[in-house]
């Protein structure tokens, strides 16, 4: 499997101690990482999303959650080709990660999407957190051929977790997703967070709070 997916095979004497470690570590990264960026994979952030929404709904802690998407990346596909493009995403994956705290998990989820899960971040700690990571962007010089750099922008949407609401993590990426869909339509390289956290507990999120006192209280 590992061959297959072109990941390297660990050095250690083969079957011995070391070895078998090396493999598991390597299958580990192979079903939870996306191989251009090493950054989480699609997968393993729902998983992490679904363990902050716990997180959350037990501490009462705030969380944002943020996606962001690399504008007009089909242009740069076409004008400077494919291999180009898959620069322009290692970099920006690069410096995502840069900027955030090591507790924050940064994953690529799709093509040009990421998404970013910040635990313990306070409301009013969103826009700067969101506007920081714009702006890394914007600064890279990006080399995609001997002497030729390009530079992007991104979008961002952000949502912060509902506190005390045990919600569904499909419902937050959904929020978040609506705020990505705004900055694009506004002019892209921008940020929008939504700003009012505890009036937008919607009508599935209170029901799944009634749900969760039903079952308490039986
Ligand atoms: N190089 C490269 N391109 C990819 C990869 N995955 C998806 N793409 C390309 O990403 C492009 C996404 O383009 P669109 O969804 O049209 O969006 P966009 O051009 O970024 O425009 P806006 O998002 O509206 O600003 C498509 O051309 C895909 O082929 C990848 O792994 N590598």
């Amino acid at each position: 499997m590992l061959q297959q997916a072109g990941a390297l095979l660990p050095e250690a004497e083969p079957y011995s101690e070391a070895w078998l470690q090396g493999i598991m570590d390597a299958l580990c990264d192979l079903s939870s990482k996306d191989a251009l960026t090493g950054l989480v994979n699609r997968r393993s952030f729902e998983m992490a999303l679904a363990r902050e929404v716990d997180r959350v709904a037990r501490s009462g802690e705030p969380a944002l959650l943020l996606v962001l998407d690399i504008d007009h990346f089909k242009a740069v596909n076409d004008t400077y080709g494919h291999a180009a493009g898959d620069l322009v995403i290692q970099a920006v994956a690069g410096a995502l990660n840069q900027v955030v705290r090591p507790m924050d998990t940064v994953a690529r989820v799709g093509g040009e999407e990421f998404a970013i899960v910040l635990p313990k971040c306070a409301a009013g700690f969103g826009a700067t957190v969101a506007e920081r990571l714009r702006e890394r962007v914007a600064e890279l010089r990006i080399e995609i051929a001997s002497g030729q750099t390009l530079a992007v922008t991104v979008s961002l949407g952000g949502a912060f977790a509902p506190q005390w609401v045990r919600s569904s993590s499909l419902l937050w990426m959904e929020r978040a997703d609506r705020q990505l869909y705004r900055a694009k339509a506004e002019g892209r390289n921008r940020a929008c967070l939504e700003n009012q956290v505890d009036s937008l507990v919607s009508a599935e999120e209170k029901g799944m709070l009634f749900a969760v006192t039903q079952q308490e209280s039986e």
